[in-house]
């Protein structure tokens, strides 16, 4: 109030807001809009009234089920632990207070899947095997590990490329990293391993990544489908086991957390020459 107050001669000066004096302080600085009360509260649930919001049943089991999923998640467990129970429809929407989600949802679909048809056409009946492998795996979602092979310009760069554009295409999360900056460059949406999960430089043995488990990169990494790590030959081994450690940690309240990698579906690709 001193500060605001213009010119006071004495302290009831400070408590006359225009021609009214006030008595205590308190309604001084409420005339003057310093404090709050539940006025604007009250107001807006009085306005949400005129809105007429309306749920429908479905729409309303479905909010409450992914209330009840994210005070599971909390703990460890997941509505998928207790097969009875539906699982809500759009959970990765509902998640994207998630920053790190939705910067991975953020592209354009319909762009993705051009590209996607682009790519899908032209590749060769290996090429198309290997699609097909892999996304066996990612619709199932019960893991898998699998080495792509190949020397310089056999085409496993345009396998990333059509795999992220398939999935991304569909709005489902794929994560595209290499063990080096350089390789990171030519991947789509692309970074180091390092970074993207946050895996410790040194890596000693036993390491595991900083991820806590409830942390938004351990939400991204819960609703990701598929994982392509290119160049994997020139990380260190310490590097996969840290990841191996921590999307066991991350998915333990999955039922098929206690396979390799949590259960996640993991694509390593390089030259192994
Ligand atoms: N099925 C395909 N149809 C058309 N072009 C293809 C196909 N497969 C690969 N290519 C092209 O062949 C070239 C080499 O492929 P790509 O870059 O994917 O190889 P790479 O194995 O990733 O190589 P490097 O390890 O050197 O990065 C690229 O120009 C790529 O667009």
């Amino acid at each position: 109030m001193l500060a605001v107050v213009k010119g006071p001669t004495c302290y009831d000066d400070i408590k006359k807001i225009g021609n009214t004096q006030y008595f205590t302080y308190r309604d001084a600085c409420f005339a003057m809009g310093f404090l709050e009360d539940d006025r604007q509260y009250i107001q807006a649930i009085k306005e949400a009234k005129d809105w007429e919001l309306q749920l429908t049943e479905a729409q309303l089991e479905n909010l409450t089920l992914i209330e009840i999923e994210k005070y599971l998640e909390a703990n460890r467990k997941s509505l998928t632990d207790f097969p009875c129970l539906p699982f809500p429809n759009d959970y990765v929407t509902a998640e994207l207070g998630n920053r790190l989600i939705y910067d991975e949802l953020n592209y354009d679909v319909h762009q993705q899947r051009e590209e996607f048809l682009q790519l899908y056409q032209s590749l060769t009946d290996e090429q198309r095997g290997i699609y097909q492998t892999i996304m066996k795996a990612v619709r199932k979602q019960q893991g898998g590990v699998f080495f792509l092979h190949g020397y310089g310009g056999t085409g496993k760069t345009y396998m990333w490329r059509t795999l992220a554009s398939s999935l991304r295409s569909k709005s489902q999360i794929v994560l595209t990293v290499a063990s080096s900056g350089i390789a990171s460059l030519l991947l789509p949406g692309g970074r180091t391993a390092h970074s993207k999960f946050k895996i410790p430089v040194p890596t000693l043995d036993n390491a595991t990544c900083n991820i806590e488990h409830n942390d938004d990169r351990a939400g991204l990494l819960k609703q990701t489908k598929l994982i392509i790590w290119d160049e994997a030959p020139m990380a260190h081994r310490y590097t996969f086991e840290a990841l191996e450690r921590t999307l066991r940690d991350v998915m333990s309240s999955f039922s098929n957390s206690k396979t390799i990698f949590g259960g996640k579906v993991i694509v390593f690709g390089g030259d192994l020459e």
